[in-house]
Order: structure tokens, then sequence, then C-alpha cells
């Protein structure tokens, strides 16, 4: 019987987990293969119950199952810990270096109804398909860090081997193979050696790749195009911290952060969880929408399980209840009547 180990994690994450699972549910409800879902503790909700964020027994069951669903770890309670005893460094970050997931990918697409919802014109936003593949388990929040007593400094070291460079860039080849051809890497070569570095080895990668449109772009150029012409994107591939500040931006092309899924993939084992944080400042409301972590559950069933089938049902019970008008407060706009969390996945449940 496959395994799914659960993190529901802190925040929002203890919400929008019943969610998903209420949806995957109902989604496999007819499926044969029978799957055994597990929950275990991460996070703050770990700290405070057994005193460690990544308790062994959790990072064991993940180790064991074959795919993890986590909600969203971190919150203020827990931000004056010492860092390494925190959330995020204590457990989002040693979770995936410990399952090798190298490799976050994370869909941006604008689903036609929500178009109107969007904060950005309606011409901008409408065409936008692309995925970012984001570096995950090297760079700067990988790094040597620490602080310097006299004079007093702090620094964070960013490295990266070649290999971790290449398996990324070939994964953002191979991904834009099966979609429009164009891979964009997006690196600070211009003043980082190691964007120098990852800029030679996406050069002889490419060779490899000669259907593949490859250009570079510097980061901050890419952070104003995406905002300006976001369709020329159809695949972007980039280290962990640009990958991370550059998602969040996208995420607002398709609507919300609160739309944004993510797999974070070694081979068919993957974590999946939406790209947003624990939102403590809607936390415990019934205000998040949950529709992030229910397109993570979907893309768990299509990348770990090969469930297309049943992915795509969840995918498109998503568009559908947005084009009934369903809205979390994330994307209503004025007038609208606002679904609480429970509700939006309710509504997804019947539209299955
Ligand atoms: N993967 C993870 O577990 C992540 C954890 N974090 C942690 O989460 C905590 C909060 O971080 P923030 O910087 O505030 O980022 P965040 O992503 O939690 O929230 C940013 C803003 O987006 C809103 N938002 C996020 N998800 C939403 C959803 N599903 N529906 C509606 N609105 C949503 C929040 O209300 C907030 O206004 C921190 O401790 C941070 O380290 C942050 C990012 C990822
Ligand atoms: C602790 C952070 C690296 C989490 C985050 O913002 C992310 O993975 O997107
Ligand atoms: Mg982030």
């Amino acid at each position: 019987m496959p395994k799914i180990a659960v993190l529901p994690g802190d925040g929002i994450g203890r919400e929008i987990i019943p969610e998903a699972l209420k949806v995957l549910q109902a989604a496999l409800e007819d499926c044969p293969v029978k799957f055994e879902f597990d929950r275990y503790l991460i996070g703050g909700a770990a700290i405070d119950e057994v005193g460690k964020a990544l308790p062994a027994e959790t990072l064991d069951a993940c180790k064991k199952a074959d795919a993890v669903l986590l909600g969203a770890i971190g919150g203020p309670k827990w931000d004056t810990l010492p860092a390494k005893e925190r959330p995020e460094l204590g457990a989002l970050l040693p979770i995936r270096k410990e399952l090798g997931l190298y490799a976050n990918i994370r869909p941006v697409k604008m689903i036609p109804s929500l178009i109107s919802a969007s904060t950005l014109r309606e011409e901008v936003v409408k065409n936008v398909d692309m995925v970012v593949i984001r570096e995950l388990t090297g760079g700067i929040y990988f790094g040597e860090k620490g602080r310097n007593e006299n004079p007093k400094a702090a620094y964070d070291v960013l490295l990266y081997h070649e290999d971790e460079i290449r398996r990324i860039i070939e994964l953002g080849f191979e991904t834009a193979r099966g979609r429009r051809k164009k891979l964009c890497s997006v690196d600070k070569a211009n003043v980082l050696e190691s964007s120098r570095f990852w800029r030679e080895i996406a050069e002889e990668v490419a060779k490899e790749y000669p259907d593949v449109e490859l250009m570079h772009m510097y980061v901050d150029n890419a952070a104003m195009q995406l905002v300006r012409y976001p369709e020329q994107f159809d695949v972007i591939v980039t280290e962990n911290m640009f990958g991370d500040i550059l998602t969040d931006l996208a995420s607002m092309l398709g609507g919300s952060i609160g739309m944004l899924a993510s797999a974070s993939l070694s081979g068919k084992k993957g974590l999946y969880e939406p790209a947003h944080g624990s939102a403590p400042d809607i936390a415990g409301q019934n205000k998040a929408n949950p529709l992030a972590t229910i397109l993570s559950a979907a893309m768990m069933l299509r990348y770990t399980f090969d469930l297309n089938e049943e992915a795509d049902r969840i995918e498109q019970a998503v568009a559908k209840v947005l084009d009934q008008g369903c809205r979390t407060a994330d994307l209503a706009k004025p007038g609208d009547k606002v679904l609480g969390t429970k509700e939006m996945g309710d509504a997804v449940v019947a539209a299955l």
C-alpha cells in the first residue's frame, strides 16, 4: 500500500492540509490503489510537542513514505529561538536535504476565470503559462553561516558544486523540451562567481539540447520582465534564493500566492507543498486559500503515482469552482461572496 506522510505543520498549514486530504479522498474514491495517510509533527508544532522541529520519527517516516504532503511551517512564536532550532533551519531545509529534493517545480498559470480577479492588467496576465524550476538543496541557504565578533559581522556562503548545477539545468532542458522549448536560465553572472559557473554549465548542457532555445537573464531584469511581459517565459531555471524570491513574485501572475502549488522532487519521490508559508496574519481564521495545497496534492498524484486522470480531475474541479465564482479572500474583488478555507475545500469536493 503506497504511503503518504502528511505534515500539516504550523499556522494555516493546519487548515489547508485537511482540505487537501478531503479532496484526495474524493478523487481517489474509485481508484483501485489504496493509500495509507499518516500524520507527523514538524516545525513549531513539533517544537511545542516534543522539543525538536524535525523529530527523528518524522524524518524516518518521510524517508520510508512514497510521498510527503506538507502544509507550512514557522511563525512568530518560534522566531526568537536560536537560528538552528527554528522551524525553517531546524526542519524545512533539513528535510529537503535529507530527502535529496533538489528540484522544486512551481507551475504558474493563469486560470481564465481569475483574470478579472488579478491585481495586474488583463493583457499582462491572460496568457501566463510557465514553470519555474528552483534548485532546492544548495546555494546560500545551505552554505556556511556565522558571526564574527571583532569587528562584528555576519556571513552566509553561496556555494554550488558542478553536479548540483548540471542536474537542475538538465531538468530545465528536459522540461522545456516537453513544452514550448524555451529555457531561461536566471543568474547574476555580472557579479557572482557562482553564477558565472552556473552560466558556463548551462551553455555546456545546451549542446545536448539543440532543439531548445536557451537564454540567460540577470535576476534583477527577470523580476522586472516577469511583471512587464510574463508570457515570454516558458521554463525558468534558477538557483535556490533567486527561485524563492521570483516565485513569490510570479505567484501573483496566477492570481495569488494562495494558488501556487509546488513539487520538490528527487526522481519519483516527492514532497508536495504550497509555495507560501504559514501566514500567521490569517492563521486560525478559516481565511486561507487551500487551492495551492489542493493543486500540490494533484501534482503528487501525477508525479509520484502516475495517476494522471485523478490529477486532471482535481485540477478541473479547481478550475470549475473558480468558474462558478468561488473566491477566498485573497482572490476576491469588492462585491464578491467570500468563501472560507473549509467552504472552498467543500466546493472542490462537490465539483469532483
Ligand atoms: N514552506 C514553508 O513552510 C514556508 C514557511 N515560511 C514561513 O512562514 C512564516 C510566515 O512567512 P511570511 O513571510 O508571512 O509568508 P507567507 O507566505 O506565510 O505569507 C505572506 C502573505 O501571503 C498571505 N498568504 C499566504 N498564503 C496564503 C493563502 N493560502 N491564502 C491566503 N493568503 C495567503 C499571508 O496572509 C501573508 O499576508 C515565516 O515563519 C516563514 O519563515 C515561509 C515560506 C515558506
Ligand atoms: C524557509 C524558506 C526557504 C521557505 C521558503 O520561502 C520557500 O521554500 O519558498
Ligand atoms: Mg518562499
